[in-house]
């Protein structure tokens, strides 16, 4: 009898669908009668994404850092907690979007958990607008990327919504040199997920160990607003700001409205989603070569 429990890693670079994909996929697993466990690495010391996770799903948290790079150990002693206290059927990993996925992979596949977990695969979300527009990336950022992909069981080309029909055989030619794994096109990470059931096992061999801490010359800001902005003069800042900033997220007190407002900005889109309850007002910045100080005295401006 095999009772071990299955894993899914979700991969893919910053803010191109894996919580959108997370959530999909708790939805399934609980319909499925199921109840799935989630693992949740962000980087940054203030966790933005688990407000998206219902509460009653069992939920650990590693913050600051790629799991890879950091903060393995913890990862580890976080598996070893969650299978402690129980209760979970199937386990989501959420790595942070510059984590290379297959460092993940090793800490599940420990020997410690190897009669209790079953590797099931890497499920990687790619941006179609960040893939059109990959020249804008590091070179570093831009491998990283590729094997987010290479190493990928599923491919999840995510954002279909924003991409012109006529270029989509030419993306999808780009990736199938990248990956022989299946490849899907969905729009807000919608997958039948009957394609679980038969996701391709990739060979590992030849990863690069990317590790996002050395390689990528990147800072995370999470920048806590002391008082409310005026929406206008945040909306103009973000329309102003660096190009290698590839991520923001988080909370922002706008002036004459009740609670912080969700501020999600991934490749050049902000999008805002009033809350309906009083969240910290933290506010998380993932970019290159960031000018951190620079920033951080713009957000303050903007709160006076
Ligand atoms: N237009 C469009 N937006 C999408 C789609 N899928 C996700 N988004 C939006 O893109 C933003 C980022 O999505 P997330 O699911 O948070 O991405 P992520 O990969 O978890 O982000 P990080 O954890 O920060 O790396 C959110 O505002 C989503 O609502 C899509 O298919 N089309």
């Amino acid at each position: 009898m095999n009772q071990n429990i299955p894993v899914y890693l979700l991969s893919g670079f910053l803010g191109s669908g894996k919580t959108t994909l997370l959530k999909n996929l708790i939805q399934y697993e609980k319909k499925s009668g199921r109840k799935p466990a989630v693992l949740m690495n962000e980087a940054g010391k203030v966790s933005i994404d688990s407000e998206e996770v219902d509460s009653d799903i069992p939920l650990a948290e590693l913050l600051d850092g790629c799991i890879c790079c950091t903060i393995q150990d913890k990862l580890e002693s976080q598996l070893q907690q969650l299978l402690f206290d129980g209760g979970f059927d199937t386990l989501i990993i959420e790595t942070t979007g510059v984590a290379h996925p297959v460092e993940v992979v090793d800490s599940v596949l420990s020997p410690l958990f190897a009669d209790r977990f079953e590797f099931k695969g890497i499920l990687t979300t790619v941006d179609v607008m960040q893939w059109e527009n990959r020249d804008n990336l590091s070179v570093q950022a831009l491998q990283l990327l590729r094997e987010q992909i290479r190493f990928s069981s599923l491919v999840l080309l995510n954002k279909m919504d924003l991409i012109s029909e006529s270029r989509i055989p030419f993306i999808l030619n780009e990736l199938q040199t990248i990956t022989s794994s299946k490849i899907i096109m969905t729009q807000h990470a919608k997958i039948n997920f009957a394609e679980l059931k038969n996701i391709q096992t990739v060979d590992y061999a030849g990863a690069s160990n990317i590790r996002a801490d050395k390689e990528l010359n990147l800072n995370v800001l999470v920048h806590t607003f002391s008082d409310s902005v005026e929406r206008t003069l945040f909306e103009d800042w973000m329309r102003e700001v660096s190009s290698t900033v590839y991520r923001m997220k988080g909370f922002v007190p706008f002036k004459n409205e009740k609670y912080p407002s969700l501020v999600q900005y991934s490749y050049g889109m902000p999008l805002y989603f009033e809350q309906d309850m009083k969240m910290p007002a933290n506010f998380v910045i993932i970019g290159e070569n960031l000018n951190v100080e620079h920033i951080r005295k713009e957000l303050e401006r903007l709160a006076l």
